[in-house]
């Protein structure tokens, strides 16, 4: 699947500092889908040796190139849930572990750091572009294989993951101890699990407790919530950069949508109105997942440590935008506009 040589120019090469990808590469407005596609393997590789990993846990450079090159190919290609995602999503946990310094002050522990950005290169392995709920009422092999567990999506991306790393010279796991490989597992479980949207609703509010009363790095628990908030954080982040960025990848996004809500009409089904075309209003819909999802996210994180508040004041101004977009659009009479004229 990767050709020897793609491995011998990513190992032959340099590893350059992240400033020389861009002078803004370590900052939080930085936005990572702006660097060229052909540079993100190198980008991967030079996060990781900057955050101090490939020495830590003595990886080969090979094994590690390897590694990157098959999680890049690992991923298919729709408009939003592609390898494009996947390095902006790694790029967000480099910032978190970077500028916040979780695990110079035992806020994380190294192999907890380590897994969260294993997880985030990882944690969207082989999707569709469809949702859990489709996966469910489409019958396809991955519900079959995961939907008593729930999480079916989910639950196939940890398993490419592993699949990468039990293939030949990929696994960057191999030079841990025997209890570190084990523990590393469970948190990439732990982490690309905590993925599923519903399942960050369900612990936001244990999340909100922690925050309250303050981060305590002698709780095992609350480390799994960092690892759990960080990771949806990441997920999230390109809604926490400058207006133009986010709206574009609000537009990828709901391509993706709106091409399952197509599905599930040629299907018989009937779409929810986020996944039709015909009836979704995007900028009140934004406004709704920004409200209930994503601004609490960041709020959250920013109440914990205050290095993360830029994140968290971009998104609001990003919110601010979307209720000037909502307010446009819901005064012109027309309501027939394409739901996708706003990103015209
Ligand atoms: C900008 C933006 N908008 C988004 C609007 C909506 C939803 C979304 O899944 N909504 C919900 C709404 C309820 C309760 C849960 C479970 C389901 C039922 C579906 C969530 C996601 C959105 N999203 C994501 C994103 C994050 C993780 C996985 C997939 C995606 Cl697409 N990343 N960026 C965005
Ligand atoms: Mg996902
Ligand atoms: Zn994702």
């Amino acid at each position: 699947k990767v050709t020897s040589e793609e491995v011998a120019k990513l190992v032959e090469v340099n590893v350059p500092e992240p400033n020389d990808f861009h002078g803004d590469f370590c900052s939080f407005k930085y936005f990572p889908r702006n660097l060229a596609v052909n540079g993100t393997p190198l980008a991967v590789i030079s996060m990781m040796d900057t955050l101090g990993m490939i020495q830590r846990w003595r990886i080969s450079k090979e094994t590690l190139a390897r590694f990157t090159l098959m999680v890049r190919k690992g991923y298919r290609d729709p408009p939003y849930h592609n390898w494009l995602h996947a390095f902006s999503v790694t790029h967000f946990t480099f910032l978190l572990l970077h500028n916040l310094s979780l695990t110079n002050q035992g806020t994380l522990d190294d192999l907890e750091a380590f897994a969260l950005f294993v997880a985030s290169m990882c944690h969207d392995l082989d999707h569709r572009g469809t949702t859990n709920s489709f996966q469910v009422a489409s019958n396809s092999v991955l519900a079959s294989l995961y939907s008593s567990e729930g999480s079916v999506m989910e639950r196939h991306h940890l398993a490419q993951a592993m699949c990468i790393l039990n293939t030949e010279d990929c696994n960057i796991l191999e030079t841990l101890s025997q209890e570190d490989y084990t523990r590393c597992l469970d948190l990439l479980r732990d982490i690309i699990l905590a993925t599923d949207l519903a399942h960050h609703l369900r612990i936001v509010n244990e999340l909100r407790e922690v925050a309250n009363t303050g981060y305590d790095k002698k709780n095992p628990r609350h480390h799994q919530l960092l690892l759990c908030l960080s990771m949806t954080a990441a997920d999230l982040s390109d809604q926490t950069k400058d207006w133009q960025s986010s709206k574009h990848v609000a537009e990828l996004i709901y391509k993706e949508f709106f091409t399952q809500g197509d599905l599930e009409k040629a299907m018989g089904n009937e779409p929810v109105e986020m996944m039709d075309r015909d009836k979704a209003f995007i900028p009140e819909l934004q406004l709704g997942f920004l409200d209930e999802v994503a601004v609490p996210v960041y709020q959250i994180l920013a109440q914990m440590f205050s290095d993360a508040k830029e994140p968290y004041e971009n998104i609001l101004t990003s919110r601010r935008k979307w209720n000037r977009l909502h307010d446009i659009y819901k005064r012109r009479k027309h309501n027939s506009t394409s739901s996708l004229e706003i990103f015209e």
